[in-house]
C-alpha cells in the first residue's frame, strides 16, 4: 500500500496543496509529483515574480512572492520549500487562515523555528529538515545506534552541492539531536561542492574501531514524493508540530 492511501481514503476530495518555493530545485520535482498524483493536486504555485516570468513567458499564473491570503485559502496546506524568510511569511498567512503547512526549507533560526511551535497550536505543522523515508528510518537507525555505542565517540560528517545555502544542513543537526540524547557536544563536518544531492554519515569511533552509518541521495525524488505523501497524511491529522516520524506514525526503534 502507499504511504497516505489508508488515510486518504477518509477523505471524500483531493488534498489541495499551495507550492512555496514552485520554481526552485525541490519545488520542480514536487509539482511533476503533483502532476500525476491520484489524490493531492496543486492549486497554487508560490514563486518569486522575477522567476514567473523566465519560467513562463507571457500571461502567468503564478503569484509573486507576496503571501496571497486568496491563493492560499483556496488549498488545505502549504507546502514550503523556499527560503526561511519566505517561509515565515506563508506560515504567518497559514495560521491566520488555519490552513495545514509542511515545512522543508532548513536553517530557520531558533526564533523561527519557535514561532512554528507557536503556530502549532492553532493549525497541523510538519516541520521536517529531511522529508524522505529513507532518511527518516535513517535517523531511527542513528538514534539506536547511539544507544548500542554509548561508550564511543560520536561525530557527523555531511556533504552538500555548491548551491545549498545553509550550513550545517537541517538533516545534521536533526541527526546531532538524535546522537546527543546520549553523548554532548557532538561536532558536524561539513562540505559544500559539486552537484553532490544530499550525503550524510554519523561516525560512532572506538578506541580500536569506528562504525560508520551512512546515507547518501542519489537524487531529490525521496525528498519530493515524502513531502507531498506527508502533505497528504497531514491533512487528515490534528493540530501541532509533527516531524516525520509523528506523521508517518514510526513507532521509535528498540
Ligand atoms: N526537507 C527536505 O527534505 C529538503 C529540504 N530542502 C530545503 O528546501 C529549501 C529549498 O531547497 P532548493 O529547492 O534546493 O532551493 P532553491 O534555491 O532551488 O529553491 C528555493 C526557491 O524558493 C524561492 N523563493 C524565495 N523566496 C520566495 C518567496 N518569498 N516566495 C516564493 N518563492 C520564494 C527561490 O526563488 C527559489 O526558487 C532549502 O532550505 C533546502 O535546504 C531541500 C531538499 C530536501
Ligand atoms: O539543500 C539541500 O539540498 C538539502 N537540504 C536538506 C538539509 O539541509 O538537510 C536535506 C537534504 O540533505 C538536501
Amino acid at each position: 500500500m502507499r504511504l497516505g492511501q489508508a488515510q486518504h481514503s477518509q477523505r471524500a476530495q483531493d488534498v489541495l496543496l499551495s507550492l512555496a518555493g514552485y520554481a526552485g530545485r525541490m519545488g520542480a520535482l514536487i509539482r511533476t509529483i503533483l502532476g500525476r498524483h491520484q489524490h493531492a493536486k496543486l492549486v497554487a504555485p508560490l514563486a518569486m515574480s522575477g522567476e514567473c516570468r523566465r519560467m513562463a513567458p507571457g500571461p502567468c499564473s503564478i503569484r509573486a512572492c507576496h503571501a496571497d491570503a486568496r491563493t492560499i485559502s483556496a488549498s488545505d496546506a502549504v507546502m514550503d520549500f523556499s527560503r526561511p524568510r519566505c517561509t515565515m511569511l506563508y506560515l504567518r498567512c497559514a495560521a491566520a487562515l488555519r490552513r495545514r503547512m509542511v515545512i522543508g526549507t532548513t536553517g530557520l533560526c531558533q526564533c523561527e523555528a519557535s514561532y512554528a511551535r507557536t503556530a502549532a497550536q492553532r493549525i497541523g505543522i510538519l516541520m521536517s529538515a529531511n522529508t524522505s523515508v529513507g532518511v527518516t528510518l535513517f535517523r531511527m537507525l542513528c538514534a539506536y545506534a547511539a544507544r548500542l555505542y554509548a561508550g564511543y565517540d560520536f561525530g557527523i560528517v555531511e556533504v552538500h552541492h555548491r548551491n545549498k545555502r545553509d550550513v550545517p544542513s537541517g538533516t545534521a543537526i536533526a541527526l546531532r539531536h538524535c546522537v546527543e540524547s546520549t553523548q554532548h557536544g557532538v561536532s558536524i563536518c561539513s562540505l559544500r561542492g559539486g552537484g553532490v544531492v544530499g550525503d550524510h554519515a554519523v561516525f560512532f569511533m572506538g578506541d580500536s574501531d569506528v562504525v560508520v552509518i551512512e546515507h547518501r541521495s542519489t537524487t531529490r525524488l525521496h525528498f519530493a514524493t515524502g513531502a507531498v505523501e506527508a502533505a497528504v497524511l497531514l491533512c487528515a491529522i490534528g493540530n501541532g508540530l509533527y516531524d516525520m516520524q509523528g506523521v508517518l506514525g514510526l513507532s521509535t526503534a528498540p
